[in-house]
């Protein structure tokens, strides 16, 4: 007897030995009963028998027993039908690999049919997703690319719940997966970005991978939403949740008995939804104030559905992935865990451009134009804008020999009118093939193009006036736009909501063109009031500044259901602002002098210019002074960020001359106001025109190394450069270290939380040396090492101005601290320093306790989470009992037991100076860390 027979001849018996565990396991009895019956194995009347047994282990004790009698073939066959359908035998998938089933070959050749309903749906949802995932549109319907070919990893920042950095996701399987959660009862990962950072790519990335079976999940269904289309139902309309469900992603076919709906009730654990865009609808949700809404079987509103959803009321458990601009408020409480999207690092950029362009000449003029300007850089880390100049680069300069990318100051507006140039020449030429390259001329194209520019421009305002993102033919017809208009590509049809009977639905390519758009048909209209160009500035203004601090953004979004949301983002009213604010400039009078009446164009200028002159005046006289040791300091609000840009965009000395005096204050926070490198390019515009000297804290943004190298003209008048927390590498160093020495009036350096090195570490050193003003160094949690310790200590030693210096999280070790030691011995200046997180053993401790038995400066001295051990504590009891000026000594989390504790509770006896040693965390009992409290000055928190 061969292998197989073996095999063969033990079926019989595995089914016997493994009854139980088939009984307990085994569901989607249908799909097996259907196929034993099609190959003969069962009878109608047999099957008749099973159906007729009432609980389901019934049912498979029954089939096992009748396929037991029908001998050997028809167990193995009963084994195959669960090796071929593995969706629907999901969980005896194991049990088939534990008992190394290998189908023979006589039974490779029967046919099995899966006619498991749940299984079935979920293929069909995998199909179907795969189809609509796997291109990324690009210039509406004409041209599409695989998602696969350009799709390029971004920076995606995981948070904790108050928004301090947890790392980045290294693979998309961490997206969904228990890495970073930080409230396990939230059934949300939320993902958060900036207008065109690729947040709804992500969304396709996933759907994608999840349609191949790429994705490390469980999850056999997988609903996709974009939450712009909850806007589309009117108020009185309901649905039901099925509905909701299966008619906006796939029906399941043969599902009489509403098995797959069923499933979906009973095990939401294997259901992944997507929202998209929430900050979209956010306004919708809170006005309806929607009231509880719990059963699966009643209609309602889709937005009672939606929200009922989100917050877990309905299919509990099921895995939910939410999008939304940053700033956007949602509950802390339904959030499992967050995502900030920080766009293209310069590696991705590379890559994307690889990708982008096929041509080796391409990608060489790309690289060198991009080199050459990190304001360039910084616009193209949004991938949005990276797109957008790439494409119309690869355009242009395949039409016209002569096309650069605009090099210096490029702004948004630049990039949009260099898509719309794009759109617009297609109708305009023939192919590039059969034409001899032209010379390019950008306004000729906007001459020609202008009946469908300002049609589209109208439909895009009407859209914004009426807070809608979506149009339908109507509206189109309305507007005057023809079919051959929409192949131009502004606009790309929505077929998610075909299936609701109305003729297709479109809407713009992406939002920020909309409001692009809308910009454009402000300025081209020439019936309005020209005070009309401002409302969305009116709009913008009417309603609250939401404040930049950190723990906003964890309370929960409150809102009366009377009045407008005084919180809902407006990003897109506040781009046509900006977009306003550009096409009004005087770099663009060139192009839309063809466009508009040269005087009429010159009064909108005019009332522009004034506006922003005064509100810019008024908004810095509105913001919050506080007096601190430095002088006055304003901790300004996000909507100053939206100002910049605006003024930037005007390219207006004027405007930018009196934004920079009308900060009066000598410090400026900036901390938490999502600035990222490109908003630096508006700072510098400003600063620039700024006499006095300027403290300018940004710490915790996305500002990156482009974002410094914008800022270099600027820092020449900083007295304060705070950049703790934003991406910085070495290379930023090396700017900051050229500007900062030859300027030297900087007081206050904070570095905490970058990526500096010890390359960077030793530039850091040389502008300690050379700044004989610097004061406060903070330099935590970067990758410095006893190298950079060493660079860092001996400069500290030169200096006298230092007082402050924080080392906090590095890996300088003993051979540091020892260098530290040498620096503090006689400091004359140095009173706070932290060491804290270094690795430092006793051999450490011990040096550092003996040189400052010789100091009498240092106040505050920081040790926490070291490994100091007992070994160390008769040094450090000396340097107690020398009585310095010490006033507190921090050794939380080290080492140290109760007989290292005592010589330093001993020592303490006999000095005045130290206020306290907080010694919590270390190798003591509850009890031991009381009795030293009472009886001692020792802290224990
Ligand atoms: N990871 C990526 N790889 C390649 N291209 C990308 C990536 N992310 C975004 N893009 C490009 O940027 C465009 C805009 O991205 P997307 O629509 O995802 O932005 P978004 O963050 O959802 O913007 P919004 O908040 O305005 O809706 C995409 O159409 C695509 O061309």
């Amino acid at each position: 007897m061969g292998q197989t027979e073996e095999a063969k001849a033990s079926c019989l018996d595995i089914l016997n030995y493994h009854r139980e565990l088939l009984v307990s396991r085994l569901r989607s009895i249908q799909c097996i009963v259907d196929n034993l019956l099609a190959c003969g194995y069962l009878c109608e009347e047999e099957v008749e028998i099973v159906q007729q047994t009432v609980t389901k282990a019934d049912q498979v004790r029954k089939i096992l027993e009748l396929v037991q009698c029908k001998g050997e073939e028809a167990c193995e066959y009963l084994i195959y039908i669960i090796y071929k359908v593995c969706d629907a035998y999901i969980d005896l998938q194991p049990w088939l690999k534990e008992i190394n089933y290998n189908p023979s070959n006589a039974i490779s050749v029967m046919k099995v049919i899966n006619t498991d309903p749940i299984s079935r749906y979920s293929g069909t949802l995998r199909h179907e997703m795969s189809r609509d995932t796997c291109f990324i549109m690009l210039y509406g319907q004409q041209e599409e690319t695989r998602l696969e070919d350009l799709y390029t990893d971004t920076q995606m920042e995981l948070l904790n719940d108050c928004n301090e950095s947890l790392g980045f996701v290294e693979s998309l399987d961490q997206l969904l997966g228990d890495h970073a959660v930080f409230n396990p009862q939230g059934e949300i990962v939320y993902v958060m970005g900036d207008a065109g950072v690729g947040k709804s790519i992500l969304l396709q990335k996933l759907q994608n991978l999840w349609s191949k079976k790429e994705l490390q999940t469980d999850a056999i269904f997988f609903f996709k939403f974009r939450c712009r289309m909850f806007s589309v139902f009117k108020d009185t309309e309901e649905i039901s949740l099925r509905d909701l469900l299966f008619k906006y992603n796939c029906y399941p076919d043969c599902d009489p008995d509403n098995e797959v709906f069923n499933y979906i009730l009973h095990f939401p654990e294997k259901v992944i939804f997507t929202f998209d865009g929430y900050d979209e609808i956010q306004e919708d949700l809170d006005l309806m104030n929607v009231p509880e809404m719990v059963s699966p079987e009643d209609s309602a509103h889709p937005l009672q559905l939606l929200d009922s959803l989100l917050c877990g009321k309905l299919l509990k458990g099921s895995q939910k992935v939410l999008t939304a601009r940053t700033g956007t408020e949602i509950q802390s409480r339904v959030i499992r865990k967050k995502v900030v999207l920080r766009g293209f690092s310069p590696t991705h950029l590379k890559t994307y451009i690889n990708l982008h362009f096929k041509e080796q000449e391409h990608r060489e003029l790309v690289s060198v134009q991009l080199d050459a300007s990190p304001h360039l850089c910084g616009l193209c880390s949004t991938p949005l804008f990276c797109w957008i100049v790439f494409k119309s680069f690869r355009h242009l300069h395949t039409m016209h020999d002569s096309f650069h990318l605009p090099d210096t100051c490029i702004t948004l507006t630049d990039i949009f009118l260099l898509l719309s140039e794009v759109f617009l020449s297609r109708s305009a030429s023939p192919a590039p093939s059969l034409l001899k390259k032209s010379t390019r001329c950008a306004s000729e194209t906007f001459r020609v193009g202008l009946r469908p520019l300002a049609a589209f421009a109208k439909l895009a305002l009407q859209g914004l006036e009426r807070g809608s993102f979506i149009c339908n033919q109507e509206d189109i017809i309305a507007c005057g736009l023809t079919e051959e208009d929409l192949l131009l590509g502004f606009l790309r049809p929505v077929s998610e909501y075909d299936d609701r009977g109305s003729p297709a639905n479109f809407e713009f390519l992406h939002i920020t063109l909309q409001s692009f758009l809308a910009a454009f048909a402000l300025v081209l209209d020439e019936q309005a009031a020209t005070n009309c160009i401002l409302k969305f500035f009116t709009e913008c203004s009417r309603r609250r500044e939401p404040s930049c601090l950190p723990f906003d953004l964890c309370i929960s979004g409150s809102s009366k259901p009377s009045e407008k949301n005084p919180f809902a983002t407006n990003e897109h009213l506040q781009f046509t602002n900006l977009f306003l604010c550009g096409l009004l400039s005087k770099a663009h009078t060139g192009l839309m002098v063809y466009l508009v009446s040269p005087v009429l164009l010159k009064k909108k200028r005019t009332l522009l210019k004034s506006y922003l002159s005064t509100s810019v005046k008024s908004h810095l006289r509105g913001l919050p002074h506080y007096n601190i040791e430095e002088g006055k300091k304003v901790h300004v609000l996000p909507n100053f960020l939206w100002m910049l840009r605006c003024v930037f965009e005007t390219g207006s000395k004027d405007i930018a001359q009196m934004t920079a005096k009308g900060i009066t204050a000598s410090l400026i926070k900036l901390g938490y106001c999502n600035v990222y490198s490109g908003d630096c390019t508006a700072l510098n515009f400003v600063l620039q025109h700024r006499q006095k000297l300027l403290g300018l804290d940004m710490d915790n943004n996305n500002i990156s190394d482009y974002g410094v190298k914008q800022l270099k003209p600027s820092f020449c008048k900083m007295t304060v450069v705070r950049l703790c927390v934003n991406h910085l590498s070495d290379s930023s160093i090396e700017v900051l270290a050229e500007e900062l020495c030859k300027h030297k009036v900087v007081e206050v350096l904070g570095l905490y939380s970058n990526h500096i090195t010890d390359v960077g570490a030793k530039l850091v050193a040389q502008i300690i040396e050379e700044c004989p003003k610097l004061r406060v160094v903070k330099i935590g949690k970067n990758k410095i090492t006893s190298v950079g310790g060493r660079y860092l200590a001996s400069a500290i030693q030169k200096s006298t101005s230092i007082f402050d210096v924080g080392m906090w999280g590095n890996s300088i070790g003993d051979e540091g601290a020892q260098a530290f030691a040498e620096a503090l011995r006689h400091h004359p200046r140095l009173t706070n320093l932290s060491l804290s997180a270094n690795g430092i053993t006793s051999k450490g401790g011990k040096c550092l306790a003996e040189a400052l038995k010789e100091n009498s400066v240092l106040r505050i001295f920081w040790l926490v989470q070291n490994e100091l051990a007992d070994d160390a504590a008769p040094h450090l009891a000396e340097l107690v009992k020398a009585n310095t000026g010490l006033s507190h000594l921090w050794l939380i989390s080290n080492r140290f037991t109760v007989r290292g504790i005592e010589h330093l509770a001993e020592a303490l006896t006999n000095n005045t100076a130290l206020k306290e040693i907080c010694i919590k965390g270390n190798q003591l009992s509850e009890e031991e860390e009381k009795q030293y409290v009472a009886e001692k000055r020792l802290r224990f928190h």
